[in-house]
């Protein structure tokens, strides 16, 4: 099968510094979720980058369905790629239900208004992400997980193929953590996103990729990504797993 999502040689050296990636490649069938994890700094967010196409690889390609993400206009990836960053935007003016709405914005011809459909799909993002009852409140009023959430439902109203999240578990308590990853599971798009939470990566993710010093440490099922050894080489902590139950159990120490 052809991966739906596929990354090779992805390098990038800001100018007058060392790399911040360094030839790094995987595939992402279409409808699996990626988690991508490593220490601060690891260079998670700016491969994140390129897969949203806001950072231009130095080397390397980003392909989505066969097409090159970089040579496509720039609408139409946007059209294509929803992105979920840590940073939250600041236009605080806005309600909810219009903040939702800027999900539609690269699916409108020109300056047309937003129809019935774009009403519809705007509700149901609210609804999937229990903002409901907050569409009329202004953003600057919600709190920083209900923030998160309008984020995510922004995104899903933009319908994308493919959904890149920065942490998207930051700042939610544990039920909408949960909530989340499991809706995430649910919408059958390609997903890639960065956890620093490994049990809650393993849960989620079809496959799992390490990241350290802007270097692939491993990729793969998370079951095999996850030893001592590599979680070792990635964050420099020794680690146990525990494997007893359905998913693994980690505790960590110096
Ligand atoms: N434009 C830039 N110019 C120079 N260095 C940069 C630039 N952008 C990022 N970096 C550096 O690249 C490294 C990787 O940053 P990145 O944000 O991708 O890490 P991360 O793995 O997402 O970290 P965290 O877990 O802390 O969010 C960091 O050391 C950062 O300072």
């Amino acid at each position: 099968m052809t991966p739906h999502l596929v990354a090779d040689g992805l390098t990038w050296t800001p100018r007058g510094a060392p790399p911040i990636l360094s030839d790094v490649g995987f595939t992402v069938p279409q409808g699996q979720i990626l988690a991508i994890c490593g220490a601060n700094g690891a260079g998670k967010s700016t491969l994140l980058r390129m897969l949203y196409r806001y950072l231009r690889p130095d080397a390397g390609r980003v392909t989505l369905g066969g097409d090159d993400l970089w040579a496509l206009p720039a609408r139409a990836a946007a059209r294509r790629v929803a992105a979920v960053l840590q940073e939250q935007p600041t236009d605080f003016a806005l309600d909810v239900r219009e903040m939702v709405g800027l999900g539609r914005t690269p699916h409108r011809q020109g300056f047309a208004a937003s129809g019935a459909r774009d009403a519809e799909i705007i509700a149901a993002a609210l609804h999937r992400m229990d903002l409901t009852r907050f569409a009329a409140s202004p953003f600057g009023t919600l709190s920083g997980g209900e923030r998160q959430r309008v984020m995510i439902a922004r995104a899903l109203a933009q319908e994308p193929e493919l959904l890149v999240l920065d942490e998207p578990t930051n700042h939610l308590d544990i039920r909408h953590q949960l909530e989340v990853l499991a809706l995430l599971r649910g919408l059958g798009l390609t997903v890639v996103l960065t956890l620093h939470d490994l049990t809650l990566a393993a849960e989620i993710a079809d496959t799992l990729l390490l990241l350290h010093r802007g270097r692939l440490v491993a990729h793969g099922p998370p079951a095999k990504v996850l030893t001592p050894h590599t979680i070792a080489a990635t964050f420099a902590v020794h680690a146990r797993v525990d494997r007893s139950g359905p998913t693994p159990r980690f505790s960590f120490h110096l």
